[in-house]
């Protein structure tokens, strides 16, 4: 009795582990052929200089120095058949100033989706990895991440948002994949694309904006070396207080390809995104609502009045209290 009674729950117990392992293969079955299916129109685009190089002039404002920078380095990666690294970027500038902007107008030239592409992946620290106890587990998820999807998508790109505000181990983390290895644990990561965003060094670049029309020099003029730009740049942020790491790691190990500075934007500048904005909304302009609307953001030096403390920030929930 009782070996009958083994045998009934043998063969029970065996269908049970055939039944789920054949669910097993046909759950993983369609689940990779959605995925090829969804892939399929989330490719990457064939890259055309002259459409970034337009969409930068038509679309950014006040940021000649950044548009011809990003221009050249995205440019002269995506035609590099066989880049020996990744292609890593540093922005930076003050708030509303396009720094996301730009990264989304990288994204656009890169993939047929755009920014809403799957190989866009953006982290932004305090909203990602808030807790400083868990340093260790973000980490191995990080490298985990990348790593996959690096491996089933070598162009896939990372924007790091508030780089300011990153754990110094998650720096570490990332490390190895921005380097020259032609492989980290058997995959490339030299098609990958990394952005770091930060509002280091703003205070410069802001200085540096200032004198420069306080001298009445053409806003064009400014270039990465003028007035040492370049220079107080780095001084300012290797020195900032709690960020100062990232910049050390990363710098000393030449592992960032470019620093890209954001001039803060003037009144002419966030008029444009005004328009802009009623464009997108569909309203209509008249009555001097792009002038009005750009009056009601806060301008600093607070008595000359020359950029917008937000950049073009807010524009969108000041113009809608217009209509
Ligand atoms: N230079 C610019 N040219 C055109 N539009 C801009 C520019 N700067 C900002 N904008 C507009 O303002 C919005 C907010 O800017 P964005 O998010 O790029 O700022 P940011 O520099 O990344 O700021 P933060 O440091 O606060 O993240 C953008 O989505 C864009 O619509």
């Amino acid at each position: 009795m009782k070996a009958a009674i083994y045998f009934v729950c043998l063969c029970v117990f065996s269908n049970i582990i055939v039944v789920s392992a054949i669910l097993d293969v046909i759950v993983g079955a369609v689940a990779h052929f959605t995925d090829r299916l969804f892939q399929k129109d989330d490719l990457l685009e064939p890259f055309d200089y002259e459409r970034l190089k337009t969409d930068l002039k038509d679309s950014l404002y006040g940021q000649h120095i950044a548009s011809e920078v990003v221009l050249k380095a995205v440019s002269g990666f995506m035609t590099d058949k066989h880049p020996s690294k990744p292609l890593v970027l540093s922005f930076h500038g003050g708030t509303g100033v396009g720094k996301n902007h730009v990264s989304n107008i990288i994204a656009r030239s890169i993939y047929k989706k755009g920014e809403t592409s799957k190989h866009v992946h953006v982290f932004i620290s305090e909203h990602h990895f808030p807790h400083k106890e868990q340093v260790g587990t973000y980490k191995f998820q990080l490298q985990q991440w990348i790593r996959g999807n690096v491996s089933s998508f070598p162009h896939s790109m990372f924007i790091f948002d508030e780089m300011d505000k990153m754990n110094p181990g998650l720096i570490d983390a990332i490390k190895p994949f921005l380097d020259h290895y032609p492989h980290v644990d058997g995959v490339s990561y030299r098609k990958a694309i990394f952005i770091f965003l930060s509002n280091d060094g703003a205070s410069v670049i802001n200085q540096i904006a200032f004198d420069s029309w306080m001298d009445g020099e053409e806003r064009e003029n400014l270039q990465m070396n003028s007035r040492g730009m370049e220079t107080n740049i780095f001084r300012d942020v290797f020195n900032a207080k709690n960020s100062g790491f990232w910049h050390s790691t990363l710098i000393d190990a030449h592992l960032i390809d470019h620093f890209i500075p954001f001039l803060p934007l003037e009144y002419r500048h966030v008029r444009h995104c005004v328009i802009d904005q009623m464009a997108a909304l569909n309203i209509t302009a008249k009555d001097g609502l792009a002038d009005r609307v750009a009056q009601e953001l806060l301008y600093f030096p607070t008595q000359e009045k020359i950029f917008s403390v937000k950049g073009c920030k807010s524009v969108r929930q000041k113009l809608l209290l217009h209509v």
